[in-house]
């Protein structure tokens, strides 16, 4: 008998965008149980990519800006019912404004406002430790 086939998680990276204390936050525009929840801009890492390489393409794509990555912000974290793990990486922006090409709304956050807005579940610590490491 063939046992179910276990797939580990895919890597999920999100961008922490940060300029002076304030950091970068992005409203899900989809699907629709995500949309209207805050997230980091990232994506899943695709086959033959490094995480770095991964982050660089998603704020591209959903920003429209070049970034330089930086250190990872807290541990790995389990999400979306275990499909994903996601990494966040702190991150500057080398180029461009950030636009909303794919999000509902961007808003740039100081430490006092992390908690403003609803994020995704699984952000939950990702947002703690970034809290420690801004104040
Ligand atoms: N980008 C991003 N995704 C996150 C975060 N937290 C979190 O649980 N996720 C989850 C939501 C999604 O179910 C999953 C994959 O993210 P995604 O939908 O942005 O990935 P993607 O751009 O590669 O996906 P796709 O729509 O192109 O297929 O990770 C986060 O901070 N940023």
């Amino acid at each position: 008998m063939n046992e179910p086939r276990q797939e580990s998680p895919k890597i999920v990276v999100g961008a922490a965008i940060r300029a002076g204390h304030r950091i970068l936050a992005a409203a899900r525009a989809y699907p629709p149980e995500l949309a209207g929840l805050w997230e980091f801009p990232g994506g899943k890492v695709e086959p033959g990519e490094t995480e770095a390489e991964a982050l660089v393409r998603e704020c591209r794509e959903e920003l429209g800006v070049e970034i330089e990555v930086g250190d990872r912000v807290g541990g790995d974290l389990l999400t979306g019912n275990g499909s994903y793990l996601l990494r966040v990486y702190f991150a500057d922006l080398a180029e461009g404004e950030p636009r909303a090409e794919e999000h509902a709304e961007l808003r740039w956050l100081a430490p006092a406002e992390l908690d403003s807005v609803p994020w995704l579940p699984g952000n939950r610590p990702a947002v703690d430790a970034l809290r420690e490491l801004l104040c």
